[in-house]
């Protein structure tokens, strides 16, 4: 019995299908292979098994533990005299760079919105709360996104408070991916959701900095996991592909132009590069510690494939 297996009971993919076999989700029948396509992030997979095998019985549990929050929502704001006002269920999607985060929280909110409705199923990243390239360059840590300190972490706990105060409009800052940099002056404005998905690197990790964490505003966390091996290569063949685009389309402003020169050999090395010296410090000594804390680990194996998922007992 390892530690894991202290914190949570771990189904096969088979097994875990059945826990909720008996429950008919409207989502899983309306996900086609043409929309898996539009939602699955750039260059990543997953298969229509997984959505019915995986992502039914995961909407079933979201669901379970979503009306558990309302009804309780409501007792304690009774309780503190408080007037009853809705606040939204908050999700966190944690799990290494390349991991496949993006595609699990669009699929999860595109089948809780078919579940509640198009705005009350709402989606953010913490990237977008990364410190400004300007900002890191003069910190020097521009060799070091994604790393605790190059998050503006009192603002994303700001932004929870916000949530939780239960604001009627929410606004986060934004990420370019093609330009490697926050969006200046770039926000996503919306309604207040009834759920919001969060993900991202850091969403699980907590700072002696700070007197509350990230994780204390999640009412259910999920962790998308792999064997490192793994993520490296998903993280070179995307390297590749968005070299390849960059290229095709002629896109001088992305930040990937610089390397679109150079030869295949010369790219896997400078892709390989950035993953060892970059991203796999930073998921053994900040994102992998994490882990346990989650309500819900999702083990990905070769092919993107989900083979298990760990649900947390207590
Ligand atoms: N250079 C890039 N250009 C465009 N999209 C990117 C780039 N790097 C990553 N992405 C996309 O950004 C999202 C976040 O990627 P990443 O941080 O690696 O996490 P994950 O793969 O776990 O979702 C994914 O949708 C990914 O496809
Ligand atoms: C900006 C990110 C830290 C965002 O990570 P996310 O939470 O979206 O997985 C990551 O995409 C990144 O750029 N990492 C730095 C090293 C690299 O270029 O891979």
């Amino acid at each position: 019995m390892d530690e894991y297996d202290k914190t949570f009971f771990k189904y096969q993919r088979e097994t875990w299908q059945k826990l909720s076999s008996s429950i008919a989700l409207r989502s899983g029948e309306l996900v086609t292979p043409q929309l898996l396509n539009q939602i699955k992030a750039f260059n990543d997979e997953i298969s229509m098994d997984d959505v019915i095998k995986i992502y039914e019985p995961l909407v079933n549990y979201i669901i379970l533990r979503k009306r558990q929050y309302d009804l309780d929502l409501v007792e304690r704001q009774q309780f503190a005299q408080q007037s009853i006002k809705s606040i939204p269920f908050i999700v966190g999607i944690a799990g290494s760079v390349a991991v496949g985060k993006s595609t699990t929280a669009r699929l999860l909110q595109y089948m809780l919105q078919v579940e509640y409705g198009d705005n009350q199923v709402a989606l953010t990243t913490t990237d977008g709360f990364l410190f400004p390239n300007a900002t890191l360059k003069q910190r020097n840590l521009m060799e070091r996104k994604g790393f605790p300190e190059s998050y503006n972490t009192a603002a994303i706990i700001e932004f929870l408070n916000t949530v939780k105060g239960g604001a009627e409009v929410l606004r986060v800052p934004i990420y370019s991916h093609e330009l490697s940099d926050v969006v200046e002056a770039g926000y996503d404005e919306f309604q207040q959701p009834g759920i919001l998905i969060v993900e991202g690197v850091n969403t699980l990790q907590f700072s002696e900095q700070f007197s509350v964490s990230l994780a204390d505003f999640f009412d259910l966390s999920i962790f998308v996991d792999a064997p490192t091996p793994l993520i490296e290569k998903w993280y070179i063949d995307r390297f590749l592909a968005l070299l390849t685009k960059t290229k095709q389309e002629q896109d001088l402003k992305n930040y990937f132009w610089q390397w679109t020169k150079l030869s295949q050999k010369s790219a896997i090395a400078i892709g390989h590069q950035i993953w060892q010296s970059v991203n796999v410090p930073n998921l053994e000594q900040y994102i992998l510690p994490t882990r346990n804390r989650a309500d819900l680990v999702l083990k990905k194996d070769k092919e993107h494939q989900i083979a298990e998922v760990w649900l947390r007992k207590f």
